[in-house]
């Protein structure tokens, strides 16, 4: 279960006053999630979401919570962070989003009605790949920068830690995928791509539907500015994909993408790279799983995803490379 640290009812009671959320009713820690500590907090006010982050620190945070607040403001369905009262000013317009619970920084959410679809169908993925190229386009005019601090970057960094528990023939698609994925980092095709915020981790369990609306994206802290590109291959990459055999699913990907494309359409740098980015995307979350597997963290309770399932994806989406070739 996510719970790494315990909030007792008077650390609760103490925050939601000091967040005006009115009396405690319920503090329930939420099963699921393997990053951060997660509670549902329902007050007489309302029902909400309590995190306490695990591993982002007091700096990195602001970003994330200022873009749910900003893309909140641009009416796309996230869960909106509280701000302590009376916190604006002229320079931080939405207030202190930031808490302190436990000694670890923390944030009050909006809980969005509904759950996860996890086996999810064309009119699914549709309503994902339309509320998707909508955030990107509402994101363009927000004005903090991080990058997206699980890029390249950590590629680099953390292939050479897992690599010890890969066998050889793991190895060399790893070190061959990174090789490629820094070659076309350098491209012009590359440059010419279109940034901005993007989530960076939108699977299905990151997505909210309630009797097939969709209500909410959530969990935005791996977010980063980076191509939206990036975004589109994770979301192609896990909603419109064969589970058992990592295989694209034709019928989805295109209702996906016929969504996307009708919102903001694809540029020709874009459709140019998307299968290069869908072995990224791939490459990506094995790298992310190899190393919670073989490099958990001291707290952890948890049952780590199975990276296997994401070499089975990438192998794919590398066959499928050579297929258009
Ligand atoms: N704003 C929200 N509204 C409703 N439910 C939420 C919300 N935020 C989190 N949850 C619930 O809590 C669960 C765990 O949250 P989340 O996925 O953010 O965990 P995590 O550990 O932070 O991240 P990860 O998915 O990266 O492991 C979700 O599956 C969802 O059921
Ligand atoms: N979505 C990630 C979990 C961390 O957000 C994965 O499935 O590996």
């Amino acid at each position: 279960m996510a719970v790494f640290t315990e909030v007792s009812q008077d650390d609760a009671r103490d925050l939601a006053a000091k967040l005006a959320l009115g009396e405690v009713r319920e503090l329930r820690g939420i099963q699921g999630g393997i990053e951060n500590t997660n509670y549902f907090l329902t007050t007489s006010t309302g029902e909400f979401v309590l995190t306490l982050f695990e591993r982002l620190s007091f700096e990195q945070l602001p970003f994330y919570l200022h873009l749910m607040k900003h893309l909140a403001a641009h009416a796309i369905p996230v869960p909106e962070p509280h701000a302590t009262p009376g916190s604006a000013t002229a320079d931080n317009p939405d207030g202190r989003l930031l808490q302190t619970v436990c000694g670890k920084p923390a944030a009050v959410v909006g809980k969005l009605r509904g759950k996860s679809e996890l086996a999810p169908t064309a009119v699914h993925c549709a309503a994902v790949g339309d509320m998707l190229a909508r955030m990107h386009l509402a994101g363009r005019d927000y004005p903090h920068m991080q990058p997206n601090l699980r890029g390249l970057a950590w590629w680099n960094e953390t292939v050479p830690v897992v690599l010890e528990h890969t066998t050889p023939e793991q190895s060399a698609l790893l070190k061959g995928e990174l090789a490629l994925q820094n070659h076309v980092a350098a491209s012009s095709a590359y440059a010419a791509l279109p940034c901005g915020p993007i989530h960076a981790d939108l699977f299905r369990d990151n997505v909210m539907f309630d009797d097939g609306e969709l209500t909410g994206f959530f969990d935005f802290y791996f977010a980063g500015v980076d191509t939206w590109l990036f975004d589109i291959a994770v979301c192609l990459n896990d909603w419109c994909i064969d589970l058992a055999t990592g295989r694209q699913d034709d019928a989805r990907t295109q209702a996906f993408l016929r969504a996307y494309n009708a919102v903001r359409p694809l540029a020709a740098a874009e459709r140019q790279l998307l299968p290069v980015m869908l072995r990224a995307g791939a490459l990506r979350f094995w790298i992310s799983r190899l190393w919670d597997l073989h490099l958990p963290r001291e707290a952890s309770m948890l049952k780590a995803h199975d990276p296997t399932h994401f070499e089975r994806v990438l192998r794919q989406r590398v066959a499928q490379a050579y297929r258009t070739l």
